[in-house]
């Protein structure tokens, strides 16, 4: 497949910039050639967006609404091609892409229908002299970056609000996995999408640099690692108008208490690892778990996993040769013995890039093992007495994205999940997905919240009530718990 920049309504003719392959990490067979944009292709990009702003910004939310319906109505209709490109180009198996899809689908849904329905509050001051309410306004163009590990459903969810609150965009997905933004970019063609008002641009971390240090963005909805997000802050830091969202790495904890439904408890512990082959940010790849039941949860753990995840039918390939050496090196830190399932993968694979799920005992919570993102089918298990203890080893992390619980005591819950500095905390869940439930990180994990009302915060100028704004969107930090009422 030959990818293309969408700009300006049209794909371009393929240019004298150069070009890199994409390969499928499952088999290492070439299967894309992607352009390495140059900072003009970026500017015309720009551009193009920045002239399309004020018509689009000015298109009723009822057309802007039937756009995103008619986006997600075709991408419904390719849903399968699109689920085997993302399968091929990033490794993952089909029925999880098959999933990622649907969540595409449901970000366009979710925005097309959020916007006809938004309410506005109107308060009187205390004399009643004068009525404030609060006017949102488009705030422009755009970037949008996204990474390599859950492709489409990522890009869509900074795309979706982008064009559902008025706002222009150039997006850029991962250099790793471009091609269902280009399938994503035919659907834009299809549905008539007026010119420039989402482009698309492929390339690197020098691409994205060029984007973000546009004089013409007003915003970037980033999403990748934290070494990156912190990059993308220190090369805006003048243009003190841009408006930061960074979603940025983790590094989650899973508790399970002596009081959990212990089956229940495996199979949710499991998922939280090893779904999308441990490259899912929010991933719980520290387990910890109540001295009473270490012995018996492991123990059912190691045999569920080996069970569950087979290489090839249930758990896919990682994403490249480097991430590959990168798990690797990981996992020469560890002692053989404490390899409780897996093991070190052969140093050069030849036919994809394939790691058995490993997990392994934790002897030490400084341990780079259990401290740094590691991003792959690994994960770590130790013991802990008290919950005082609990919460002290999921908190000693610089990074605070998510934490799952498992436990039945509701008042335990509340207790040990407001003390947990992480911006999500699923209770006997995980990854349950509300789209208007404020999404996003403390620490390291990141600046902002994405989703529903907190989103459009992002999207949107606010010219009467700017403190209260800002205050919620970059102070609070907010713990939100998804009780699953079936465990
Ligand atoms: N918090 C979240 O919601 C979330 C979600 C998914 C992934 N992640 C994180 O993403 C990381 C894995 O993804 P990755 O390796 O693709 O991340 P990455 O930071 O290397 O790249 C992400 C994107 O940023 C671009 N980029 C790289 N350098 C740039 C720069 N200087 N300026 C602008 N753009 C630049 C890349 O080309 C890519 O499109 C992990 O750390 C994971 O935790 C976080
Ligand atoms: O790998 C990171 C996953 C992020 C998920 C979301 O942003 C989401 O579910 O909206």
């Amino acid at each position: 497949m030959n990818i293309s920049n969408f700009i300006n309504g049209s794909h371009s003719s393929p240019s004298s910039s150069p070009s890199f392959s994409s390969i499928n990490p499952q088999t290492n067979e070439f299967i894309a050639s992607i352009p390495l944009s140059s900072s003009q292709e970026i500017d015309l990009a720009v551009q193009a967006a920045h002239a399309a702003f004020p018509r689009w910004s000015a298109t009723s939310r009822a057309q802007r609404s039937a756009y995103l319906t008619a986006i997600a109505d075709a991408i419904h209709a390719r849903h399968e091609e699109f689920a085997v490109w993302e399968s091929r180009d990033q490794g993952k198996t089909l029925a999880r892409a098959r999933v990622e899809v649907d969540r595409a689908i449901a970000n366009f849904r979710y925005f097309a229908t959020f916007i006809l329905h938004e309410t506005s509050t109107a308060r009187f001051t205390p004399d009643e002299r004068v009525l404030t309410y609060e006017h949102r306004s488009a705030r422009g163009v755009f970037a949008l970056i996204s990474p390599w590990n859950m492709p489409l459903y990522l890009l869509t969810w900074k795309i979706a609000p982008c064009l559902a609150f008025g706002c222009t965009g150039v997006a850029k997905p991962s250099e790793l996995t471009s091609i269902t933004a280009y399938l994503l970019s035919e659907i834009f063609v299809q549905v008539r999408l007026p010119p420039g008002v989402m482009n698309i641009v492929y390339g690197d971390g020098s691409t994205g640099a060029d984007l973000v240090r546009h004089g013409f963005i007003q915003g970037i909805s980033f999403t990748g690692g934290t070494q990156t997000g912190i990059r993308i802050r220190q090369d805006t830091a003048a243009d003190i108008q841009k408006h930061l969202s960074l979603e940025l790495g983790g590094k989650n904890a899973t508790i399970v208490f002596d009081d959990a439904d212990l089956d229940a408890a495996v199979d949710v512990a499991a998922k939280a690892a090893f779904e999308n082959q441990g490259e899912i940010c929010l991933c719980g790849s520290r387990i910890y778990i109540h001295q009473s039941i270490y012995h018996q949860f492991v123990s059912k753990f190691v045999e569920h996993v080996s069970r569950t995840y087979i290489p090839g039918d249930t758990l896919g390939a990682v994403i490249s040769l480097a991430h590959y050496n990168k798990i690797r090196s990981y996992l020469t830190l560890a002692k053989q013995e404490d390899f409780l399932l897996g093991g070190v993968p052969p140093e050069n694979p030849t036919n994809g890039y394939w790691i058995s799920p490993c997990i392994l005992k934790n002897n030490d919570n400084q341990s780079p093992l259990c401290q740094e993102e590691i991003f792959g089918p690994v994960v770590t298990v130790s013991p802990f007495d008290t919950e005082e203890e609990a919460v002290s080893l999921a908190n000693d992390s610089k990074y605070g994205l998510a934490a799952i619980l498992l436990t039945k005591d509701g008042a335990r819950m509340r207790r040990v999940g407001e003390r947990l500095q992480a911006g999500l905390v699923w209770v006997n869940c995980w990854l349950v997905r509300e789209l208007g439930t404020p999404f996003g990180g403390m620490k390291a994990s990141g600046v902002g919240r994405e989703g529903g009302s907190i989103l459009k915060m992002c999207f949107v100028w606010f010219v009467f009530c700017i403190a209260l704004c800002s205050m919620r969107c970059i102070v609070c930090e907010a713990n939100i718990y998804l009780l699953n009422r079936d465990i």
